[in-house]
């Protein structure tokens, strides 16, 4: 029988026709694609046309698509290895909480392990670069397929297994938002899965095989080369050692697993997030000791910010009488949870956002000045991070009503301190 519809919330994205859904459904992998080939042409203008067009022989590439899945299913057997831990999510509808295994830095950890293994045996890793437009290419027909597979799974499930955005009814508008809030087979959870570590740490993969590139290239790498992959190593390495607090994020505990995330993990994530490094293969910069040491600072201060905030609020949502948080003030809530007002979440409402926006601009300062490029993480993800913003306002508001409005009005900035 068909499931009744479950809840419904607003439209994003402007609904399901231009510019919603089915125009983003076009729009993010036509923009990957431009990033990509810009990226390794001479003049690298952003906002120009691409060098050119590639043809299907140039995008397909059955070796790229046995690559994912060979990928893909190693990063499964990884993530399916006994788990030191295994941690509850957030309770659903129906009162029942799911169990997730907490081992994706081991996983990390063994994909370095099999992949310095590989090199050493003669793996040309190496190699990748030349491989990133059809490894794109597979990326994106896999998350056509796996999100069709995932709107037909939804169709038989139960009203209280979908998420509150992805059922308007719409199939183009659902299939693009996701209409089950948390798809799995067995252990398996799809979105959990996806979000934490193909495409997480398939971008540092990508990252590491241009770097070696450079090194084939150029005799060593840059220093502006070990900036980018040192610094997205940690934002990649910091979120699989603290995977347990993605359990509380939107897309685990608001959002149905649909394309947007699905290419967003898959293609987006590896694709885009390494542009920096796409970029410096193809345009080296010299870059001094006092400017890489000054772009250290900007992202030792953004990681601060960024690891300070999440652990606090973290930390206080698990256990509020935590001594590092217990002596914070706060805002009662008819809940029956509380609002940190002090400490990083007395700064600004989302001081994660701010310190993520200091480490991204920390990603693009190594590529210079002259390229817009390198920067176009910065301006989409600050363009993402807004809309989320206001996404979680939204629900902050309709989750805690009068308190959330008295948090405003204490905290009245949203990331920028006394700007935004
Ligand atoms: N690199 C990337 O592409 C992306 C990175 N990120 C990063 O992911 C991290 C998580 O961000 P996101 O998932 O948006 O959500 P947040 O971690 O910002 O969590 C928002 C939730 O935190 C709780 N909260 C908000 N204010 C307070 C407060 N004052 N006291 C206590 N709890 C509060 C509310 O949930 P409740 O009260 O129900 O607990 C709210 O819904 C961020 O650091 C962000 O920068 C996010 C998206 C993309
Ligand atoms: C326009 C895009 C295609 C829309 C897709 C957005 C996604 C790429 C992001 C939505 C939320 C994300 C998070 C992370 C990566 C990007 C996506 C999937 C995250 C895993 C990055 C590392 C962080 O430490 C985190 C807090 C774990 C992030 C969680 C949200």
């Amino acid at each position: 029988t068909m499931a009744s519809q479950g809840p419904r919330a607003p439209l994003e994205f402007g609904g399901p026709l231009a510019p919603g859904a089915a125009a983003l459904m076009l729009l993010l992998p036509a923009t990957m694609f431009h990033l990509l080939l810009v990226a390794r042409s001479g003049p690298a203008r952003l906002l120009g046309p691409p060098p050119y067009l590639p043809g299907l022989e140039e995008l397909w590439s059955p070796r790229a698509l046995l690559l994912w899945f060979a990928w893909l299913g190693l990063q499964a057997a990884l993530y399916l290895l006994p788990a030191h831990k295994v941690a509850e999510g957030q309770e659903l509808k129906d009162k029942s909480r799911l169990q997730y295994p907490i081992n994706g830095f081991q996983a990390l950890v063994l994909t370095a392990l099999l992949l310095g293994l590989g090199v050493l045996a003669g793996l040309p890793l190496d190699a990748l670069p030349e491989m990133l437009l059809p490894l794109a290419f597979a990326a994106t027909l896999i998350a056509f397929i796996f999100s069709l597979l995932l709107y037909l799974k939804s169709q038989v499930a139960p009203a209280s297994a979908l998420a509150p955005g992805g059922n308007s009814g719409n199939p183009i508008y659902d299939f693009f938002m996701g209409r089950e809030l948390n798809p799995r087979i067995h252990f398996l959870d799809f979105k959990y899965f996806c979000e934490l570590r193909p495409g997480l740490i398939g971008w540092v993969l990508i990252n590491l095989a241009l770097l070696m590139q450079e090194a084939e290239l150029r005799g060593s790498p840059s220093l502006a080369m070990w900036l980018v992959n040192g610094f997205q190593l940690l934002y990649v390495g910091d979120a699989l050692w603290y995977e347990e607090a993605v359990l509380t994020t939107m897309d685990i505990t608001h959002d149905g697993f649909g394309f947007m995330l699905v290419f967003g993990d898959l293609a987006w994530v590896p694709f885009t997030y390494s542009l920096q490094a796409q970029f410096l293969l193809h345009h080296p910069q010299a870059l001094g000791l006092p400017m890489a040491s000054a772009i250290c600072l900007i992202n030792a201060v953004g990681y601060y910010i960024f690891r300070g905030a999440n652990s606090q609020k973290n930390t206080f949502r698990k256990n509020p009488s935590d001594p590092r948080v217990a002596d914070l003030k706060t805002i009662s809530t008819a809940t029956g949870r509380q609002l940190l007002v002090s400490g990083w979440w007395g700064m600004v409402r989302h001081p994660n956002y701010l310190g993520d926006l200091i480490m991204a601009l920390a990603w693009s300062l190594p590529c210079g000045a002259s390229h817009l490029l390198p920067y176009f993480y910065l301006l989409y993800f600050t363009a993402l991070l807004v809309h989320r913003e206001a996404r979680d306002e939204r629900q902050c508001l309709q989750k805690y009503g009068l308190a959330w409005r008295e948090y405003c009005q204490c905290v009245p900035y949203r990331i920028v301190p006394y700007i935004y």
